[in-house]
Order: structure tokens, then C-alpha cells, then sequence
């Protein structure tokens, strides 16, 4: 059996109590949709939406969490913490968060341990560089980050790997369909070659994902959803999303 779909969205530094009318309006939009929402807004909207979504159709899950259960650690949360909240998966090293805050595959991986320890999903990030796409370097890149940040205790059911090649965040651009058929394939024969449950991965791509494309990405082999940034803040955007991998 293929994965269960997956559409989610990370609201990044975006939303205040208001945008949690938007969560409402997208479970009442895609109610039926056969496959599963998440939305990973910011923590301070974490647990309002939590109980917003309490009757199951939409997940709520962090943008990062801290390596250890609790203690001296100002200003972080633990996965534990986001538990607690409401959350039942957590992105780490998105490629924002690698960049802003230095975090290295062995912080990403520690990261996802955590996630795991906690009893929710791990969504983990990797994708290359524009320059690093520019040389060449592409699968050489995604293998490095997924061998360094996907920990062993990784399965199909605590773990999911999101493609978002760095330089298609936020620009509108996307990488043509047999790049991103070429990356997840080698995503797959990876996960196969490391995990007994490696075909079971769901991989999201991230990057620009629009209404418009969603359904030309959603047909191309081992997309099994999409990370979805600025196109997940309105339900307006976000639901067409969903309906198109509903539809693929
Ligand atoms: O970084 C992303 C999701 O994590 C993608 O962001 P955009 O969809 O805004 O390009």
C-alpha cells in the first residue's frame, strides 16, 4: 500500500489569533479529504489551535523543538513541551533554521530523537543550495543531509522528509519535474537501502507549492504530499492544495 498523503503547512514567523478563523475555515473546506492535514503554526498559536481542531481532521505540530526534555534553555521548547500543547508532529532543520541558528545534521538528527522520545512525528528538512545546485552537487547534498539528520530510530510512522530545495522557498520558483522526480528517487533508494520500512516514508517537496502547480507535482512518482509555506496561510490557497493530492 502507498503512503498515506500527507499536507502540511508551516506557518513560519506568520499569524496572531486571528488566523486561527483561517484553521476553521480549512477543516470546514476540506472535510472528506482523504488525506491528512497538518498545520505547524507558531508555538504561541500552538495550543488555541490544538483545540480548534480537536475533532481530529487536522493535525498541529512545531516548527523546531530542543534536543533535551526540559531545562536551562531560554527561549526553546522541548518536544515534549509541544506534546504537551496539542502537537503531534514537529518539522526540524528546515533550511530557515539551519541557516539562522547554525543547526548542524547531527543538531538536526539529536532534534528528531527528541520528537521521537516525545511520541510525535518528526518532519525533517533537507534540500540544496542554489549554488550547490548550480555545481552539481544536488544528490550529493540531499544524501549528506538525510545520512546526518535522519536518525536510526527513524520508521514510516514517527518520520517524515521534506525536499525544499532552499533556492525555491519563497521565490516562486520550482525546480522542473524531473528534478524533483530525480531527488525524491533518490530519497526512496536511500531510505530503502537504510530502513526495513524505507518504501513506507512519506516525502513531502517544498517550495513554491502553489494551487496552480500542486497537481503537476502531486503526479510526479514518491511525492507523497507537500510542505507548504506562504499558500498555507489562507485557507483560501491551502484547500485547492489539499484537494489536488486528494486527487492524485
Ligand atoms: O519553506 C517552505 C515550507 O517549509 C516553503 O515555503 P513557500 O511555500 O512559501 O515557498
Amino acid at each position: 500500500m502507498p503512503p498515506r498523503k500527507l499536507a502540511a503547512g508551516n506557518w513560519k514567523m506568520n499569524g496572531t489569533l486571528a488566523s486561527l478563523a483561517e484553521v476553521e475555515t480549512l477543516m470546514h473546506d476540506c472535510a472528506g479529504a482523504g488525506v491528512d492535514i497538518l498545520i505547524c503554526p507558531p508555538a504561541t498559536l500552538l495550543r488555541l489551535m490544538a483545540e480548534r481542531v480537536s475533532a481530529g481532521a487536522v493535525a498541529v505540530g512545531g516548527q523546531d523543538c530542543h534536543a533535551k526534555e526540559s531545562g536551562a534553555h531560554t527561549g526553546d521548547i522541548s518536544a515534549e513541551q509541544l506534546r504537551d500543547a496539542g502537537a503531534s508532529y514537529v518539522i526540524v532543520g528546515h533550511s530557515e533554521r539551519r541557516a539562522d541558528h547554525g543547526e548542524t545534521d547531527a543538531a538536526v538528527a539529536a532534534k528528531a530523537v527528541a520528537a521521537h522520545r516525545a511520541g510525535i512525528s518528526s518532519v525533517i528538512c533537507v534540500g540544496e543550495t542554489e549554488a550547490q545546485r548550480d555545481a552539481n552537487e544536488t544528490l550529493d547534498v540531499i544524501a549528506r543531509q538525510l545520512a546526518g539528520s535522519v536518525p536510526d530510530c527513524a520508521t514510516a510512522a514517527n518520520t517524515v522528509i521534506a525536499y525544499e530545495p532552499v533556492w525555491a522557498i519563497g521565490t516562486g520558483r520550482t525546480p522542473t519535474n524531473d528534478q524533483i522526480a530525480e531527488v525524491h528517487a533518490a530519497m526512496r533508494e536511500a531510505l530503502v537501502a537504510r530502513f526495513a520500512d524505507g518504501a513506507k516514508f512519506r516525502l513531502l517537496y517544498g517550495g513554491s507549492v502553489k494551487p496552480a502547480n500542486a497537481a503537476e507535482i502531486f503526479a510526479i512518482a514518491h511525492v507523497d504530499g507537500a510542505l507548504v509555506g506562504g499558500a498555507s496561510l489562507k485557507a483560501a490557497d491551502f484547500t485547492p492544495i489539499v484537494r489536488a493530492l486528494d486527487a492524485a
